[in-house]
C-alpha cells in the first residue's frame, strides 16, 4: 500500500466529501489512524519507535499550540515525541548546536523547527542544518531540491496535505491549470512543485503580481496561501473552481470572543466554487497528520539504510 495517501475507504471520494465543502478533518483523522496503524506494524517487525522532535523557540500563542497538538498526535500513533521549548532571545548559534545533537540522535527520526522563528534567527540557515533524511518539514536545500527535479524526498507538509485534499475531489489534474496564490518557501513553492508534476499548467502570484484577481478567475484550482484574511473574494472565483484555503488568521467574532477565518470569503466562495475547503477543518488538520507520515516515511528510510549496511 503506497503511504502517500490514505487508504481507500469503502466509501467513494463524493461521500467522504460531504457536497461541496472537503472534510480535512475527516481525511487527517483517516491518514493520522493510517499512520497509526503503519507504525504498529513497523515496531512489531523488531524496528525503532519512530522519534520526533519538535523545536518551538519564544512563546508565540498559536505556535504553542501547534507544538502540543504535534506532541499529542505523535504519541497517539505511537511514535516518541521530543519537545525542546527554548526562550525568546535564544541565538542561532544555540540552536544550531541543539540540531547538531538532534541529527546525532538516533531515537530521533525527523527534526522539525516551528516557524516563525525570532528575527535573530534565520529560518534558511536552521533548516538547512537539519540532516536531510531527518528533515520532515521537507524544506531543507536537499528535499526542496528533490521536490523541484520531481524526484522521491520528503515533501512539506502543508502543501502535501493540500494535494491530498485536490486527489479527494480530482482523480486527474492532467491540463489544469493551477493558481497558486502566496510564493512562501513554507507553501506556494511547494505547492507549484507538486502540481506541475500533477500535470496542471501553474501560475504563481504574489505580492507584486499587478493582476491576481483576474488570474484567480482563470483557475480550475485555486490554492490560496497569503496570510491575508478575506482576501479572495466570490468574484474572484471561477465557476466550478476548486479551492484550497491555506490562510488561518485569528479574528474578533460578534460574540466577544474569536474566530479563525481563511484567505478566501467562505461564504462568498461556497456557491461559486465546485469544491472548497474550510477554515478552520480544512487544510489545518492535513499538516499534522502528513508530518506524521513523513516522520513514518524517515524512520522507514533510516532502517532500510540500516539493514543494508548489516
Ligand atoms: N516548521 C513549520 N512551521 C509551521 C508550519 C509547518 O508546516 N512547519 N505550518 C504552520 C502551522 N502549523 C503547523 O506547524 C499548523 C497550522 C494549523 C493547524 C490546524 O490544525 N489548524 C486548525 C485550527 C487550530 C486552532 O484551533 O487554532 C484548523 O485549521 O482546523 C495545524 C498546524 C506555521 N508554522
Amino acid at each position: 500500500m503506497s503511504m502517500l495517501f490514505p487508504e481507500k475507504s469503502s466509501e467513494p471520494a463524493s461521500q467522504i466529501v460531504d457536497g461541496k465543502i472537503i472534510d480535512g478533518k475527516g481525511i487527517a483523522r483517516a491518514l493520522t489512524d493510517q499512520v497509526g496503524r503503519e507504525v504498529a506494524k513497523f515496531v512489531e517487525q523488531g524496528n525503532t519507535i519512530p522519534g520526533l522532535a519538535v523545536v518551538l523557540v519564544g512563546n508565540d500563542p498559536a505556535s504553542e499550540v501547534y507544538v502540543k497538538n504535534k506532541a499529542i498526535q505523535t504519541h497517539r500513533v505511537g511514535m516518541r515525541s521530543f519537545m525542546h521549548m527554548l526562550p525568546q532571545s535564544t541565538s542561532q548559534d544555540e540552536l544550531l548546536d541543539l540540531i547538531a545533537q538532534l541529527n546525532a540522535n538516533p531515537k530521533i527520526h525527523g527534526i522539525l523547527v516551528q516557524l516563525p522563528l525570532p528575527a535573530q534567527i534565520d529560518p534558511v540557515a536552521v533548516t538547512n542544518a537539519i540532516a536531510p533524511h531527518k528533515d520532515v518539514d521537507g524544506l531543507g536545500e536537499v528535499n526542496a531540491g528533490r521536490l523541484s527535479l520531481g524526484i522521491d524526498g520528503i515533501v512539506p507538509c502543508t502543501p502535501l496535505g493540500c494535494l491530498m485534499l485536490l486527489k479527494s475531489v480530482h482523480e486527474d489534474m492532467t491540463g489544469k491549470h493551477a493558481v497558486v496564490i502566496g510564493a512562501s518557501n513554507l507553501v506556494g513553492k511547494p505547492m507549484a512543485q507538486l502540481l506541475l508534476k500533477e500535470n496542471c499548467t501553474v501560475t504563481v502570484a504574489h505580492i507584486h503580481t499587478r493582476n491576481t484577481k483576474e488570474l484567480a478567475r482563470e483557475a480550475d484550482i485555486l490554492v490560496v496561501a497569503t496570510g491575508k484574511s478575506g482576501l479572495v473574494r466570490g468574484d474572484w472565483i471561477k465557476p466550478g473552481a476548486t479551492v484550497i484555503d491555506v490562510g488561518i488568521t485569528r479574528v474578533p467574532a460578534e460574540n466577544g470572543k474569536t474566530r479563525l477565518v481563511g484567505d478566501v470569503v467562505f461564504d462568498e466562495a461556497l456557491p461559486v466554487a465546485g469544491h472548497i475547503t474550510p477554515v478552520p477543518g480544512g487544510v489545518g488538520p492535513m499538516t499534522i497528520a502528513c508530518l506524521l507520515h513523513n516522520t513514518l516515511q524517515a524512520a522507514r528510510a533510516t532502517q532500510a539504510v540500516a539493514d543494508a549496511s548489516s
